[in-house]
């Protein structure tokens, strides 16, 4: 049976006096994959922030995991919390190999210390590399990858874990089409399967949302502007009104295509 993986009520973020995020309500099931849309500087990462429990609202309640941001230890949290961002792989130490990347995760931590790893992590790790196409990369330097390959060790990371709920910061961006195409593909299976957790990805482009995806939100100046099954919250109509331009939106096979009217 679905759970509630994420219940924000009234959620707001005011930063240096602006106000980033305003009265968001949303609810996110352990069923639901979600893709998250709006123009640049709509607070699609502010909103990811909160539901990896990184940052606080400045108002309303934020419930992660059914539990209540402020009112929990986040440190107890955000293992069953999978989140793969640029940021995120910025952190990684670029001469880490491609294994000690994803099995680090095991133990919350970036770059491989003195931690002790159980056969039963490595095996893990090995099978997830796998599942994202990277065990011929295995004992590569994370920093000699492509872009294609970088993006997918971080979310073979985010997963390695087996978490609740999988947050995905564009993790599309500045792909080339072969490698893009390639990423959807592999989100695509991942997000279909029925024992793949929640999960919410940012993107710009809705030719980035995989097969599987159900749920969208349209988020523009902090403000939702639509939320709920994809089919009826990305419309043309709707994404006109998030980006302030008319849009015409065609869908082909389950993958959608956007260009201005
Ligand atoms: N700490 C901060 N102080 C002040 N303003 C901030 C802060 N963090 C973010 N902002 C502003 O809040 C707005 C939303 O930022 P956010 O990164 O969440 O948007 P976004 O939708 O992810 O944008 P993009 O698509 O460009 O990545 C932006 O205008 C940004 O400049």
């Amino acid at each position: 049976m679905a759970t509630t993986v994420l219940q924000f009520s009234d959620v707001s973020v005011v930063r240096d006096g602006n106000t980033i995020l305003d009265g968001v309500d949303w609810t996110v099931d352990s069923d639901q994959r979600w893709v998250v849309l709006g123009p640049n500087g709509a607070g699609k990462t502010t909103l990811l922030q909160i539901a990896a429990a990184a940052m606080h609202p400045s108002s309303g309640t934020a419930e992660i995991l059914q539990e209540t941001m402020g009112k929990v230890d986040v440190f107890e949290l955000r293992p069953m919390i999978g989140f793969a961002s640029t940021a995120m792989a910025r952190k990684v130490p670029k001469n880490e190999t491609v294994l000690d990347v994803v099995l680090t995760a095991a133990y919350s931590v970036t770059g491989r210390w003195n931690e002790e790893y159980e056969d039963i992590d490595t095996r893990r790790a090995q099978r997830v590399l796998s599942e994202w196409k990277l065990d011929d990369l295995a004992d590569r330097r994370f920093g000699s990858l492509s872009d294609g390959e970088q993006k997918r060790v971080q979310i073979a990371r985010a997963v390695m874990t087996d978490p609740e709920l999988l947050l995905l910061d564009e993790p599309a961006a500045s792909l080339d089409l072969g490698a893009r195409e390639e990423l959807v593909q592999l989100l695509g299976g991942y997000a279909s399967s029925p024992a793949a957790p929640a999960i919410v990805m940012v993107t710009h482009h809705v030719e980035e949302i995989p097969g599987g995806f159900t749920h969208a939100m349209l988020l523009a100046d902090g403000k939702v502007v639509q939320a709920g099954p994809l089919d009826e919250t990305l419309t043309g109509e709707h994404l006109s009104r998030a980006f302030g331009m008319g849009i015409t939106l065609e869908e082909r096979d389950g993958r959608f295509f956007a260009r201005a009217e």
